[in-house]
């Protein structure tokens, strides 16, 4: 699969292992910064670019990394398209892909190991959407709210 990924400074080591392991896995990652380490970045720079294209690009799904992963998912979800969700353990990944059709995943680099991180990251991966029409209806209105409000 191809996999954007994207982090400010406080996630930075957790994007360079998750990018060595998802690849080693045989997934296509395409990294959208932060190239280097700088205390003084800042999330939107890299996240939200990450979000386009991971929108642009349909089939693919976007990690964005950071501190808490708060603003990180933030940042995402200013993009059209985007349903980015906060996840922090692997069944709330599993939700977030089964429910809610999740396209981006952020993830806290201060409050989870990289083990954890790629554990979460790879039930993200690997679950699809469930399709349940309940599900898809509530995401429709969602979509439609965007599609009248959102330019
Ligand atoms: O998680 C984040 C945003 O939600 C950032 O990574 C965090 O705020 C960065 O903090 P600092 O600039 O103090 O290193």
């Amino acid at each position: 699969m191809r996999v954007h990924i994207a982090t400010d400074h406080a996630a930075f080591e957790l994007k360079q292992y998750l990018l060595a392991e998802l690849r080693k896995a045989g997934h296509e990652v395409v990294d959208h910064g932060a190239e280097t380490y700088d205390a003084l970045d800042d999330y939107p720079d890299t996240c939200i670019p990450c979000a386009e294209a991971t929108v642009a690009d349909p089939g693919s799904l976007g990690i964005v990394l950071g501190g808490s992963g708060n603003g990180e998912q933030l940042a995402a979800n200013r993009v059209k398209g985007c349903r980015a969700i906060l996840a922090y353990s692997t069944e709330i990944a599993e939700l977030g892909r089964q429910h809610n059709d999740a396209n981006v995943v952020s993830l806290g680099g201060r409050f989870v190991t990289p083990e954890q991180g790629l554990d979460i990251v790879n039930t993200f991966l690997a679950t699809p959407f469930s399709g349940d029409e309940r599900h898809q209806r509530r995401i429709d209105k969602m979509s439609a709210y965007e599609e009248l409000h959102r330019h």
